[in-house]
């Protein structure tokens, strides 16, 4: 039978390095890059198909900020496939992100200095806003979003014949004391990043916990690799510039994956395992040696199974709250026409 596979944010970074290296795997396979820029899915989809011109390779339409927008894509997957075994939620979004230049220099010489360099806690701030549903744009695209899609594609997810895996990118700043459950939306203050993303390591632990037969949920950390989003923090010739120290440091911490391919080591072992084995509770680090070897470790997360049902219980009610503004737009502009 052939795998479906499903990925957001297919056309760059990680999620693209991804898709190459699993057509590069199995050339069976059917892939979908679902993507909000449509000519550059195509570019991508054609580039791909370049090394493999026999593969499966479609396009969906995704803004995965724009909740119309997810569920018109979900409709169309289900219109068009009616299986699927892996589902990549890789798009994400840091914007305006500001380093603390006095915390990085406190940073150097203090003991934490390989955690902050892995983690880049305490040193990164993002300047986030309200879109027009009323949500926070970076909860709305690295969580909201993505938490909608999977509960569309549930029955597609949760099947008897077959197990099937969600598989989400998250980060090592991904932070606790960034986290509350009475602001999930990340609305009082400036980590809006680590936020979103500690919310999807507790949402990954809820779907293992609450969904169910045949649903696996799994959370990856791709370490630091230079990509659109990295080159947002720090401008590009910095990046270059200060590349020879990111080698050295790599000595030190084996977070420092930099490039898409190394960093997407983690999503592509996952692909290689049966889901049922996995551990709910860890997640799954890409890592990179000091002599540029890749492998996969799971490290346990930080949090519990409270506080994952408690999160799931939040985005119900706003699933809610959402689905009736949707529904409420929707007759708005019906009876306008
Ligand atoms: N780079 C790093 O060091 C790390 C990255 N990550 C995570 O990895 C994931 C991939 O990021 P990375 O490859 O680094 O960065 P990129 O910016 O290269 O990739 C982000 C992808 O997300 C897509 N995307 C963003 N917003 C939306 C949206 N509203 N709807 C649909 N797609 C969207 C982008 O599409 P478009 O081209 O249209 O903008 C792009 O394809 C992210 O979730 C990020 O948080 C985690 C840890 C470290
Ligand atoms: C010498 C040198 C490498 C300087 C750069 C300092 C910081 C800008 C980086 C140190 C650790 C980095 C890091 C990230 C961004 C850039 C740093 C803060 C991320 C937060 C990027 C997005 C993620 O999801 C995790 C990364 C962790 C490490």
């Amino acid at each position: 039978m052939k795998k479906v596979v499903l990925v957001t944010g297919a056309n760059s970074g990680i999620g693209l390095a991804l898709c190459a290296h699993l057509l590069s795997q199995d050339a069976q396979l059917q892939l979908c890059l679902a993507c909000r820029n449509m000519q550059r899915a195509e570019a991508v989809r054609q580039a791909l198909l370049v090394s493999r011109p026999r593969a499966q390779v479609t396009l969906l339409h995704l803004d995965v900020g724009n909740m119309h927008s997810v569920l018109r894509a979900a409709e169309e997957f289900k219109q068009k496939c009616n299986r699927l075994d892996y589902l990549y939620l890789s798009a994400g979004i840091m914007p305006n992100p500001r380093v603390d230049h006095k915390a990085f220099y406190k940073g150097l010489f203090s003991i934490n200095v390989v955690c902050m360099f892995a983690t880049g806690e305490g040193i990164l701030t993002q300047e986030d806003k309200v879109i027009p549903i009323g949500l926070q744009e970076v909860f709305a695209t690295n969580l909201f979003g993505h938490f909608l899609l999977v509960k569309e594609l549930e029955h597609l997810l949760c099947q008897m014949d077959h197990n099937s895996l969600v598989i989400w990118t998250s980060s090592s700043n991904a932070q606790r004391s960034a986290f509350s459950l009475d602001d999930i939306q990340h609305q009082k203050s400036h980590e809006p990043y680590s936020s979103s993303k500690y919310g999807s390591d507790l949402l990954s632990l809820a779907l293992n916990l609450i969904c169910s037969q045949g649903l696996y949920s799994s959370v990856i950390c791709p370490g630091l690799v230079m990509t659109n989003l990295t080159y947002g923090i720090l401008p590009s010739f910095f990046w270059t510039l200060i590349m020879p120290i990111m080698w050295l440091i790599r000595i030190f911490t084996n977070t420092f994956t930099l490039s898409p391919y190394n960093g997407a080591e983690a999503l592509f072992w996952l692909f290689m395992q049966k889901p049922e084995s996995l551990d709910p509770m860890a997640k799954y680090h890409s890592l990179t040696s000091g002599l540029g070897n890749n492998y996969t470790q799971p490290h346990k997360m930080d949090n519990d199974e409270n506080m994952s049902e408690a999160l799931y219980v939040k985005l119900l009610e706003l699933e809610d709250t959402v689905r009736k503004k949707l529904r409420d737009e929707d007759l708005y502009i019906k009876t306008k026409n």
